[in-house]
């Protein structure tokens, strides 16, 4: 691994510096089958640990299904790809992704996508999402009693109906249990194509992904163009509060209105954005909850919640503030699960790490199992404790759920707040048990109960 460099007169270097170590594994598959098979078998911080071992503690180079990569597996690692956005490196996303999250024809110019960010940064920060708090717990209250209340219950699937209902209702106002279940079909196929092989031929896996992502722009645009009509037919109606609600007014620097196409896009993205990370959050918390009765004791917060409320009143952002423990409890769950292990960046100069040089279009890969399963940074990691959350915390850049840098994941205090609400009902409403004890939850290469996560539900107060 010696890499040859040119210099800018284009002959070449006499400086040879060293390429991070590693192995590139079997052609086209690289190391992806221990790499997954790891994470399928519960440990996949082995990956990391048996190649810092072998080669170097800090970065090392394999890589999956045919791509070259270097993996950078501690906070400092992290710290480099997440503070260095467009200066050493770039987002990049592996085929699939790009392919499933493709712009329509109409792609937008770089100009429009910042236009873009601005409408939906704003909406999704604490201090807007505050004003979905009464609306988020109502949905979820419903939710709850319409399909929760029936003694046993398959979560998994729950977990992602209930997640959609609540992106149609505050992305779009979308209620109605019909249409949800016509944008759900298309966005349980986009699942499953972000981790198939990209053979884009007519039956496989990927090719119905993005065949449905395409649908599912459709139908958004669709909703999209109805809402025109009535916005238009009825201006006399109380404005909405909605994303698509503000994003109908927003226009391009030219003054002209946003394309329906556009905001179809990025409604798009957060409702995809949305939809796995958060519903296996849940299932992740509720099974660590049913396995761990300990934990569920502490949530002496939600219950003293609970009683500080009259009849029919709702969460506010107050209570909110006083859920600190089903919090740590949900970063706790976060840590040993995270949804998103990971994801990519590619270096767009040449830049040393550790001594090692890491060469334009290096394609880099942060782990967050690397950190978060490190005895270095968690103190006996596979012990399920929520007070590592207390006071300052875990080192910085060390624990990663949601990323970090500019390209950290925009629906944080979003999940968040969608997370707690739902803890808050779910916790005070029922106690559980799993039916089958030793279901366990398993990245199959997306994280996910084995059978589903059946639990017997006991109402609290029938
Ligand atoms: C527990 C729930 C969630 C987790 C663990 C999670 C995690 C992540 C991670 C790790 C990234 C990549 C960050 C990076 O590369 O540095 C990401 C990106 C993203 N997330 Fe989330 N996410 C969650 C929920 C959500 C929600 C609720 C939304 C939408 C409301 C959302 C929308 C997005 C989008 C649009 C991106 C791409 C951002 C970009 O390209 O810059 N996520 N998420």
């Amino acid at each position: 691994y010696i890499f040859k460099s040119r210099t800018a007169t284009g002959s070449d270097a006499a400086d040879k510096v060293r390429l991070p170590l590693g192995s590139r594994g079997w052609p086209l598959i690289g190391e992806t089958l221990e790499y997954l098979s790891t994470a399928k078998e519960g440990v996949p911080e082995k990956f990391v640990t048996d190649r810092r071992n072998k080669y170097n503690p800090k970065v090392f180079q394999t890589s999956f299904a045919g791509e070259p990569m270097t993996m950078l597996c501690t906070h400092e690692g992290n710290k480099l790809l997440f503070s260095n956005e467009n200066k050493l490196v770039r987002s990049y996303w592996p085929r699939n992704f790009v392919r499933i999250f493709a712009n329509s024809e109409k792609t937008t110019t770089s100009e429009e996508s910042i236009r873009l960010q601005k409408v939906i940064s704003p909406f999704l920060k604490p201090d807007a999402l505050q004003r979905y708090v009464g609306i988020m717990d109502a949905a979820t209250k419903q939710h709850l009693q319409r399909y929760w209340n029936h003694g046993e219950v398959k979560v998994h699937p729950l977990a992602k109906n209930y997640t959609l209902t609540l992106a149609c209702r505050i992305f779009l106002d979308v209620e109605d249990p019909e249409i949800i279940a016509r944008l759900e079909k298309p966005m349980l196929q986009i699942s499953n194509g972000f981790v198939a092989l990209p053979i884009n031929l007519p039956g496989t896996i990927y090719s119905r992904a993005v065949r449905a992502s395409k649908q599912l722009r459709k139908d958004v645009e669709q909703i999209i163009k109805q809402r025109r009509i009535s916005v238009n037919l009825e201006n006399r109606e109380p404005p909405k509060q909605d994303l698509l609600s503000q994003m109908l007014m927003e226009t391009y620097t030219d003054g002209q209105l946003m394309e329906d196409s556009d905001i179809a896009n990025k409604i798009f993205g957060l409702i995809v954005g949305a939809f796995d990370n958060t519903s296996t959050t849940l299932v992740s918390i509720i099974n660590c909850l049913a396995e761990m009765p300990q934990v569920y004791d502490g949530f002496l917060e939600q219950m003293e919640i609970a009683n500080s409320k009259g009849a029919g009143e709702l969460l506010s952002w107050g209570d909110i503030r006083k859920m600190r423990y089903s919090w740590n409890v949900a970063c706790e769950v976060l840590r040993l699960f995270p949804p998103v292990p990971g994801t990519f960046r590619v270096a767009i100069t040449d830049f040393m790490y550790e001594g090692f040089r890491i060469p334009e279009g290096f394609k880099l890969h942060w782990y967050a199992f690397a950190t978060h399963k490190s005895p270095e940074y968690f103190s006996d990691p596979e012990k399920f404790d929520p007070s590592r959350f207390e006071g300052s915390g875990p080192v910085p850049f060390s624990y990663v759920p949601f990323g970090g840098g500019p390209r950290m994941c925009p629906g944080k205090e979003y999940a968040r707040l969608k997370i707690l609400i739902f803890l808050h009902n779910f916790v005070t409403k029922f106690r559980w048990e799993k039916v089958f004890p030793e279901e366990k939850i398993v990245y199959d290469p997306l994280l996910k109960p084995t059978k589903g996560l059946h639990l017997r539900l006991y109402p609290l107060n029938p």
